[in-house]
This record gives structure tokens, sequence and C-alpha cells, in this order.
């Protein structure tokens, strides 16, 4: 069985976590691995449904992605996991059920800055916290707290989606995970 891992991607709105995800999901696919990514869109519809984005719900959210992301990880596949995770503690705890259990977890923050993330809009999310229509956005009026020490800090604003890709694929292989 091939090594299994959770990669966790954490950063605002529209910072590329799903993108970069999706990618190296690809690639990863190609050459043989399994692999899952375990999209917070898709999770808040089925595993999360009815939690909001309160500290408490968000840290709920953030330890059942956790949870099922380890499952998969102890079992060989590759759980790539878009998702913002805001709170450091709430990271740390997942960190420390990987650990506890032997199982490889690498941080990965795409620290695209908010002014970029606003830009870019994917959701019309900034947008619409701009017109009063939503509060409590990531990263504008809700906390994001940055990782101190992630495994690898990625610049999305000064790369290709390839190019971040690529260097979550060279953080695997230095790991020894592929
Ligand atoms: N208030 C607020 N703040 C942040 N994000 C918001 C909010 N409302 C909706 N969304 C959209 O919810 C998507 C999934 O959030 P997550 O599950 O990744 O968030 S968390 O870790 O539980 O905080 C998240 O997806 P991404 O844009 O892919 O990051 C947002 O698009
Ligand atoms: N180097 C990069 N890595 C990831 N996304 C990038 C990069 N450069 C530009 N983008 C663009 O930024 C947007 C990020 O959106 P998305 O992946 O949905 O963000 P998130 O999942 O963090 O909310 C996409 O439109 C993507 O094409």
């Amino acid at each position: 069985m091939t090594s299994g891992a959770t990669v966790w991607l954490t950063g605002l709105p529209s910072a590329g976590k799903t993108t970069i995800a999706h990618e190296l999901a690809g690639r990863l696919r190609e050459e043989g691995h399994r692999v899952e990514v375990l999209d917070g869109d898709e999770i808040r519809e089925f595993l999360s449904a009815g939690l909001g984005f309160s500290r408490e719900d968000r840290h709920a959210n953030v330890q059942r992605i956790g949870f099922v992301a380890e499952l998969l990880a102890s079992n060989g596949v590759k759980a790539l996991v878009p998702v913002i995770a805001p709170y450091a503690d709430s990271r740390e705890a997942v960190r420390k059920r990987h650990q506890q259990n032997g199982t490889a977890y690498l941080e990965v923050h795409v620290a695209t800055p908010v002014d970029v993330c606003s830009v870019r809009d994917v959701k019309g999310l900034y947008a619409k916290q701009a017109a009063g229509e939503l509060k409590g956005l990531t990263g504008v009026d809700d906390p994001y707290e940055e990782p101190e020490s992630p495994d690898l800090r990625i610049e999305s604003q000064h790369q290709t989606v390839q190019e971040s890709a690529a260097s979550v694929y060279a953080l695997l292989s230095e790991r020894g995970l592929l």
C-alpha cells in the first residue's frame, strides 16, 4: 500500500485552496495514487449540514473533516483538504489526532493576501460583505489566525496554479510520502 497522508490547505476564501487541491489530485491520480479531496463546500452539504460560521461551528466542522481525513490517510489515501480552518487551536487538534495515530499530516498555508483574494472573489463573498449583505467573512470581519510554522507557505499571487501544486507535490516527495 502506498503511504497515505493528509494535506490540509488552509487560507482565506479565494486564496486558491480548492484549485491547488484539484490540480495536485489530478497529478497524483495519474501516477496511480489513491486520492480524495474533502472540499469544504461539499462537506458542509452533508457531513456538516446545519453548521454555520460561528467559532464553535467552524471548530466542529474542522474536527469532523480532520477525523475523516485521518481515517482515509491511515488507509493509504492522500486526503487533500482545502478548508479555511481559521483557528490555530482547531488545526492543532487535527494535527494531534494524526500524530497520535502515527498518520502523516502536512499543513500548507495558501497565503494569498486578502486584497488579492477580494479581487478574485470566486464566489462573490467579498462583494456581498462590502455591500453589507454578509457578516463574519474570514479575513475581513472574522478572524483568520495565520499558521506560525506551516510545512509549506504558498504565495499564489506570484505563481501559476501548476507551480503551486508542484510545490506541494515536491513537499510530499521530500517527506517520503510518494
Ligand atoms: N462567513 C464566511 N466566512 C468564510 N467562508 C464562508 C462564509 N460564508 C460562506 N463561506 C463559504 O464557505 C466555504 C466553506 O468554508 P469552510 O468549511 O472551508 O470554512 S471553515 O473552515 O469551517 O471556517 C468557503 O469556501 P472557500 O471559498 O473555498 O474557502 C466560503 O466560500
Ligand atoms: N497559483 C494559484 N494557485 C491557485 N489558484 C490560483 C493561482 N493563481 C490564480 N488562481 C485563481 O484563484 C482562484 C482561487 O479560487 P479557489 O481555488 O476556489 O479558492 P479557495 O478554495 O481558496 O476559496 C481561482 O480562480 C484560480 O484560478
